[in-house]
């Protein structure tokens, strides 16, 4: 018999168990509407008991019936002969028939475990590992392992040679895929990590770390649902093009309730894309902003009114500017949020005001009842809300704009050079809003501040109430509620049970902090590749900020040696690279050869937009997929008009914007305009390695002694 017919054979037997799946499904997927309109109908008893009951059971089976609907392409994707003679199959998600037996093992299950472990030297029991392959409903191709020849049955049939390569060559989409048929034993181990402490996979480009960390969170779903479901997964990642291009892979594995973000996008209301030249993002990314910004935070507030005059009862009660700055700056002592005793600061000046009436008002009421005539009056109200407003952490940041405040509050914390470095970068903060580095100093400010005290409860008859905004200056009783009240805080600053980083190695200290509140309880799994970072401020301080985030949970630390990614011909180029930077670093073995070699084309200045657009054509007629045009990160809007109106298969990124992304062709635009120093040299070597199947770097100078 042919080998095809053979193949054709054991097709159309893996056939046979996958259309039994599909069946079953269909039938699960009716039963569980069937099931959450019967709760809805459970509306009409009407007792609260009933209805959180009805809720609970619509919300589980709604639930049920999104898994079974979510479309599961290749749902059943192994097979594993066991030589007990048992066979388990393997898919995106566990399926039992009618009696309760297993037709598919999900895949995060113990039972599938052996799938992804089993190895010739160490089988696990497993005699053949089959992986199949489907279009819809339909297989199309199998590849088989014999893992333990002495244990196969005489009648055992073998397949196809290699699941992996096989899986690789597919050329790229827009998004990225899930690797739940393939995840290879060292990923598989990172992936099974215990829930709690700190998870850290590290590994060269093309690993698979953001693969590992993706896959791991769906594990983590499924391991302790309740947990992680309810606790909140926060998946961080370095761009919003990066977000979108991973957005994909949960759902395509049947999970959808992490939040991913971006740096940009963590802090609520915020959806920052700008960035900063990296000198400037890494000194604002340095810890040493926390001084700056708590100085900030402290400071007397442009344009404050300089003195309190109020006629009261004939006599003129009066503060003037040494008094003023002495309340604010009792009320606020080091340490103290602006926002939160902003009570206290008004509470301050109507005793001061009551200590000059008592000595030079005749007929004094009691003292509440003074209070409350002030508190009625409205150049005494405009006066408490121009001397000491509420502060949005925008306002206070924007302060940085102006030069002698920057000097004013960096002094002595930042040399005159830094100063001058950070001069002119918050100038595009009213008009563009803020950069990707300034959310975490907005979220900093927000820490620093604190959020305004709500009252507990609002009495609409008492008189003294003040309307809208300035509560705090109504009475005493008001003041002394407001301060027992609890702080309400945003919703964005939930705690999660589980927060993934990854490119975690272009984390800024700043940014820890910024992630660090918002896991201060959860377990973490960090991925990154210390070479690829592109921070070029202070080592030590980094390790710091990022062990502070961590604390002192246990860490379990992997690492990935196979890149997966690129081509051995695009590896080596990059490698090269970063050898000249750090000769003795471990890379990756990259598996898979094409053939093609590597392009390199030095053309002069009036050429380059031409020589780009036709690499970029000649792409496109060499590959399906798609094609990354990455650029300097200051020239990205220039070039992309260079190759404007080619198909939306290509997509124009800056080099730092290129980080985590994959392209099965990449044009790489003026590699000696990135590689100007060692951090350059590291964002190239990101560059270099994002393509699957062709690279073409194009530029004016030639750049390979460029690298230091
Ligand atoms: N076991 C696997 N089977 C199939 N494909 C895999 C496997 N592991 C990784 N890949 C593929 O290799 C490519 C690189 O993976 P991924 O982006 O996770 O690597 P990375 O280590 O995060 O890379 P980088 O550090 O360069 O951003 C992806 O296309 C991914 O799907």
């Amino acid at each position: 018999m042919s080998d095809a017919t053979v193949l054709q054979q054991e097709i159309a037997v893996e056939q046979q168990h996958v259309d039994r799946v599909y069946a079953r499904l269909a039938d699960l997927r009716q039963d569980a509407s069937r099931a959450e309109k019967e709760g809805y109908q459970l509306a009409g008893v009407g007792t609260f008991g009933a209805l959180v009951e009805r809720d609970a059971m619509v919300f589980h089976r709604a639930r049920r019936r999104h898994a079974l609907d979510a479309e599961y392409e290749g749902l059943v994707f192994g097979r594993l002969d066991l030589t007990s003679g048992a066979v388990h199959y393997v898919g995106r998600m566990g399926i039992r028939d009618e009696e309760s037996q297993s037709l598919v093992v999900d895949w995060r299950a113990p039972a599938a475990a052996a799938f992804y472990r089993a190895t010739p030297a160490d089988p696990l029991g497993v005699v053949r590992r089959r992986m199949i392959q489907s279009a819809r409903e339909r297989v199309t191709n199998i590849e088989d392992d014999l893992l333990d020849p002495e244990a196969a049955p005489a009648d055992m049939r073998v397949v196809g040679d290699g699941a992996l390569l096989a899986s690789l060559s597919k050329a790229t989409g827009r998004g990225m895929r899930d690797i739940v048929a393939t995840i290879q034993r060292e990923q598989d181990d990172a992936i099974r990590s215990p829930a709690s402490g700190v998870t850290i996979v590290t590994g060269g480009p093309g690993t698979g770390k953001t693969a590992v960390a993706l896959h791991r969170a769906a594990y983590l779903l499924y391991s302790d649902r309740s947990r992680f479901a309810g606790g909140g997964i926060l998946v961080v990642g370095p761009s919003g093009v990066f977000v979108d291009y991973i957005a994909t892979v949960l759902p395509s594995l049947g999970e959808d309730t992490a939040t991913l973000r971006s740096l940009g996008s963590l802090v609520a209301g915020y959806d920052a894309t700008r960035t900063d030249p990296t000198a400037v993002a890494a000194l604002k990314g340095s810890l040493r902003m926390r001084r700056v910004l708590e100085r900030a935070s402290h400071d007397a507030v442009p344009g404050a009114p300089t003195e309190l005059r109020l006629l009261y009862r004939g006599a003129l009660l009066r503060l003037d500017a040494a008094d003023l700055e002495r309340i604010r700056r009792k009320a606020l002592p080091r340490g103290a949020r602006r926002n939160e005793v902003r009570g206290t600061g008004f509470d301050r000046i109507f005793d001061a005001l009551w200590t000059q009436a008592k000595g030079s008002v005749k007929t004094l009421p009691e003292k509440q009842e003074f209070e409350a005539e002030l508190a009625d009056r409205t150049d005494f109200r405009d006066f408490l809300r121009a001397w000491w407003p509420r502060f949005t952490p925008m306002r206070v940041l924007r302060w940085l704009a102006e030069p002698a405040r920057l000097r004013g509050y960096a002094n002595g914390l930042l040399s005159r050079e830094e100063i001058a470095l950070l001069q002119g970068s918050f100038d595009g903060l009213a008009e563009h809003g803020p950069t990707i580095a300034d959310v975490a100093l907005l979220d900093e400010l927000d820490e620093l501040m604190g959020r305004p005290r709500q009252p507990a409860r609002k009495n609409r008859n008492n008189p003294f109430h003040v309307r809208d905004g300035v509560q705090e200056v109504s009475t005493y009783a008001d003041r002394q509620a407001l301060s027992r009240a609890q702080i309400v805080r945003d919703e964005d600053y939930r705690d999660y049970a589980h927060v993934v980083v990854d490119e975690a190695q272009d984390v800024t200290p700043m940014q820890w902090r910024m992630i660090g509140r918002r896991g201060a309880y959860a377990s973490w799994t960090i991925v990154g590749d210390p070479a690829q970072t592109a921070w070029s401020g202070d080592a030590e301080e980094l390790d710091r900020a990022r062990d502070k985030a961590l604390g002192s949970r246990r860490r379990n630390t992997y690492s990935l040696t196979t890149n997966y990614r690129n081509s051995s011909e695009i590896f080596a180029v990059a490698a090269r690279v970063i050898r000249t930077i750090m000769p003795d670093l471990p890379l990756p073995s990259a598996v898979r050869s094409t053939g093609v070699e590597p392009v390199d084309l030095v053309v002069g200045a009036a050429q380059l937009p031409e020589a780009v657009r036709e690499a970029a054509e000649k792409h496109l007629s060499d590959v399906d997929g798609t094609i990354g045009v990455i650029t300097p990160v200051l020239r990205r809007d220039e070039m992309a008009g260079w190759v404007a109106g080619l198909p939306e298969r290509i997509q124009v990124v800056t080099a730092l914007q290129a980080k985590g992304m994959e392209y099965d062709a990449v044009v790489l635009v003026e590699p000696a305009e990135i590689a100007v120093d060692a951090s350059g040299t590291r964002t190239l070597y990101v560059a270099l390695s994002r393509a699957t199947q062709r690279l073409t770097t194009v530029g004016t100078r030639d750049w390979h002694g460029a690298a230091r």
